[in-house]
């Protein structure tokens, strides 16, 4: 039987996590991944500080101890002096995977000039892949699902549309998408009939 996907989600903000604002980072991503995964999957949730030695002992804590495949930070990815997300995250993996920062750079331009400013990064640590998204709440939809035009017709693949094949790769579980809001790509060898 496929393994059920486990995904963790880190908030990564001053303000959020110490209740000058609501965290609506969480929400956001619990959301998209609602809407996107026709796979069963199951969460854990961390809202945190920017203080790099807590996010590593939470991204090291959510692979190593939850076992999760996937882990979706967003939040301090910036230039400021406490966007420390990407530093950390690089600091715990094993290997890079760049394709994943260039891609939602490429994105975001489409939709803010200061896309450029994001040092978002992707890695793998053991079986599980950690990807950086940016902080402002709206940032999450666009890069997972990346650039449509009015008739819904792909114009710049969202980052997820690589995810499941990558998580299969490490030998995760086998991940579907709703294709209305994110088609996964997969190599024909690759693909598996679904069983209903
Ligand atoms: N978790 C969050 N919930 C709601 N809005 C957020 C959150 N994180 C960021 N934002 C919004 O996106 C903007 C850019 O995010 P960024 O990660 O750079 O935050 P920041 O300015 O470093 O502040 P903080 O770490 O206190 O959220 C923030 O100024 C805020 O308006
Ligand atoms: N898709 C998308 N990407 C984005 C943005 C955005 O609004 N949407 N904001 C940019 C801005 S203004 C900054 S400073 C960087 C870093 O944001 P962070 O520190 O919130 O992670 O992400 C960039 N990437």
């Amino acid at each position: 039987m496929n393994e059920v996907l486990k995904i963790g989600l880190v908030s990564i903000s001053d303000r959020a996590s110490s209740g000058i604002y609501e965290d609506k980072g969480i929400p956001a991503l619990q959301e998209w991944l609602t809407q996107a995964l026709a796979s069963p999957f199951e969460i854990v949730t961390r809202l945190i500080a920017d203080e790099q030695p807590q996010i590593e002992a939470t991204l090291i804590e959510l692979v190593d101890r939850e076992k999760c495949h996937l882990v979706l930070t967003t939040g301090g990815t910036g230039p400021a002096k406490r966007d420390v997300t990407p530093d950390a995250t690089l600091a715990i993996a094993d290997r890079e995977m760049p394709g994943f920062g260039e891609q939602m750079r490429q994105i975001s331009l489409h939709y803010v000039p200061t896309a450029i400013l994001s040092r978002q990064v992707g890695v793998i640590r053991g079986s599980c892949l950690i990807l950086n998204l940016p902080g402002q709440p709206k940032s999450i939809k666009e890069t997972l699902e990346g650039v449509k035009d009015q008739d819904g017709k792909v114009l710049v693949h969202g980052i997820f549309a690589s995810v499941p094949y990558c998580i299969q790769l490490l030998e995760g579980p086998y991940i579907e998408t709703h294709a209305t809001i994110v088609s996964a790509f997969r190599p024909k060898s690759a693909i598996r009939q679904s069983i209903e």
